[in-house]
C-alpha cells in the first residue's frame, strides 16, 4: 500500500486576536489593533481543511491551545484568582495580556518538524516541537505542542517524540516553515530541506541586518541528529538574509516543495545558483526534479510577502498533477495571479490552483501552508494515528457544529479584560478534546 501525506490543519483557537506581536512579520504589525472575528476564523481554516477532503487527500485536524496562558501571568507576578489576574494584567500591560490570548498556535507549520520513516535510522517517524523562542507569544506553545503530538501520535512502536530545543536563541527553532522534503513519493526516502536564518556560532556566515532570523544553524542541526536522519537525507541551506529584512521571516514565505517539485523565488537562498545545485545533486529520486524559480521581474519580494504566493500549499492528486492551493490575495493581486496562470499552463506537474479566502489567518501573516503540518505516513503508521484528529464529513459538520456554538464573532481589545472569555474558551477546549479524544491535554483540565 501506497503511503500518504497527511496535512494536520491548526483549528483556530477563540481567542484569535491582532496584536502586532512578530517584529519581522509585515502582517502581523500593520493589522495590530484592528479587531478580529475568531467564528470567521475557524470557519475558514475548517473549510478549506474539508476542500482538501473533498479532493481525495487525507486531512488532519490539530487542536489550538488554552489561552490566556494564566500560569505564565503568574509567573510574571500576576497573583488571585484567574479573573484577578487577568484584570490586573490588562491594566499593567493589555499588550502582555494579548500575547497571553494569542491563538498562534493555528499556524501548525510552526509546531514541529517532522521527519518521515523512510528518512530516519530507526525507521520511525520523528516529531520535535518547535521552541519558537524569538517570539514571547510564541514560545508559550512548545510544551502543549508535545501534549498534543504525543495524543494525536501515541503508539511508541512507529513514532518518536523529542523534547523541543533549549529556550534560548542560540537553537531558535521554528519547525517546518523552514523545512521540505524532496522525493519521487511520500513513501520514498527523501531529501529534507533544512533552511537557516543565520548560525549563533559562525560569525563569518551572513545575517539580516534589519529583522531577526528566526531559525538557527544549530537548531536544524540538532533536529537532524534527535531525527537520526540517514546522511543522505539531509540538507542544510541558508536562506537569502537580504529577503529577511523584507519581510520573509520563515522559509516558506518564499519556497515550497512537494515530491519532485520545488517552487521558489530567485532570490530565496544565499548564492541561489550554488544552492540550487546541492539540492540537484543531493536529490534521490528517479524522476525529474522540477525545480522553479520564479524571477523578481516577473513576481518582486514585496508581491510575493503580500500576496503569501510562495505561502500556497502544493499537493499530489491521484491523477500525478499537482494542485497549488492559494490564498485569495494572490487572485487579487493581478501580476501574481498573471503569474499563476502562466506557472499552471508550463511543462510542469502543476497544473491546478484553487484560491482559498483565509483573511483572518492572513491578516496575521499565515497563509495557506502556515496552517498546515505535513506528517508523511505509510499505510501501518496512519492506522496507528488517533482516528479521531482525522477529518471526516461528519467530523467536519461536528467542528463546525462546535465552533458556532462557542466562538464569538468581534474582539477587541476591551474584550481581553471580561473573565468570561477565559471561562468561555476553556469551555469549548474542553469539550474539543472529546471530540478529538485527546485526553486531558491542557493544563487546566490537570
Ligand atoms: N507561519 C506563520 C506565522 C505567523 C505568526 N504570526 C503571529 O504570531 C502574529 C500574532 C499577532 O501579531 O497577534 C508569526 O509571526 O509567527
Amino acid at each position: 500500500m501506497t503511503a500518504v501525506e497527511v496535512n494536520f490543519d491548526g483549528l483556530v483557537g477563540p481567542t484569535h486576536n491582532y496584536a502586532g506581536l512578530s517584529y519581522g512579520n509585515v502582517a502581523s504589525l500593520s493589522n495590530a489593533a484592528s479587531y478580529s472575528n475568531p467564528k470567521e476564523a475557524v470557519l475558514q481554516g475548517l473549510a478549506k481543511m474539508k476542500a482538501m477532503h473533498d479532493l481525495g487527500l487525507t486531512q488532519g485536524v490539530f487542536a489550538p491551545h488554552a489561552r490566556p496562558d494564566v500560569n505564565v501571568l503568574r509567573r510574571l507576578g500576576f497573583t488571585g484568582k484567574d479573573s484577578e489576574v487577568i484584570s490586573k494584567a490588562f491594566k499593567a500591560d493589555p499588550v502582555l495580556l494579548r500575547a497571553c490570548y494569542s491563538a498562534s498556535a493555528m499556524w501548525t507549520a510552526n509546531a514541529a518538524t517532522v521527519s518521515p520513516s523512510a528518512d530516519t535510522l530507526d525507521g520511525k517517524v520523528h516529531f520535535t516541537a518547535a521552541n519558537l523562542n524569538n517570539k514571547f507569544h510564541r514560545s508559550l506553545e512548545p510544551t502543549t505542542t508535545t501534549r498534543l503530538l504525543k495524543a494525536m501520535f501515541n503508539n511508541d512502536s512507529y513514532f518518536s517524540h523529542h523534547e523541543h530545543l533549549p529556550d534560548q536563541g542560540f537553537f531558535g527553532d521554528e519547525g517546518a516553515a523552514n523545512h521540505t522534503r524532496l522525493t519521487d513519493a511520500h513513501g520514498k526516502q527523501g531529501l529534507e530541506l533544512f533552511v537557516f536564518g543565520a548560525s549563533s556560532f559562525n560569525s563569518a556566515l551572513p545575517k539580516p541586518s534589519k529583522f531577526p532570523a528566526r531559525q538557527t544553524l544549530e537548531a536544524s542541526q540538532a533536529i537532524c541528529r534527535l531525527h537520526q536522519l540517514k546522511s543522505s537525507s539531509q540538507l542544510l541551506l541558508q536562506q537569502n538574509p537580504a529577503v529577511i529584512d523584507q519581510g520573509v521571516f520563515h522559509n516558506d514565505v518564499i519556497a515550497v516543495g512537494n515530491a519532485n517539485v520545488l517552487l521558489c523565488h530567485e532570490q530565496a537562498f544565499l548564492n541561489q545558483d550554488n544552492a540550487l545545485q546541492q539540492i540537484k545533486n543531493a536529490y534521490l529520486g528517479e524522476k525529474t526534479l522540477h525545480i522553479i524559480e520564479v524571477p523578481t521581474a516577473k513576481v518582486s519580494i514585496e508581491d510575493a510577502v503580500t500576496s503569501y504566493l510562495f505561502n500556497s500549499q502544493l499537493v499530489s492528486l491521484d491523477n500525478g498533477k499537482m494542485l497549488l492551493v492559494a490564498p485569495q490575495e494572490c487572485h487579487n493581486n493581478g501580476v501574481v495571479n498573471t503569474y499563476i496562470n502562466e506557472l499552471i499552463s508550463a511543462d510542469n506537474p502543476i497544473n491546478q490552483v484553487q484560491f482559498f479566502d483565509l483573511k483572518q489567518s492572513m491578516q496575521n501573516g499565515g497563509g495557506p501552508a502556515c496552517l498546515r503540518l505535513r506528517v508523511a505516513l505509510n499505510q501501518q503508521e496512519l492506522a496507528a494515528v488517533n482516528p479521531d484528529v482525522m477529518l471526516t464529513d461528519s467530523k467536519y459538520q461536528q467542528l463546525s457544529l462546535w465552533a458556532n456554538k462557542h466562538y464569538r464573532d468581534k474582539l477587541s481589545n476591551d474584550d481581553f479584560a471580561d473573565p468570561s472569555l477565559l471561562l468561555e474558551s476553556w469551555q469549548a477546549l474542553d469539550e474539543l478534546t472529546q471530540i478529538l479524544n485527546l485526553g486531558s491535554v491542557y493544563p487546566f483540565q490537570q
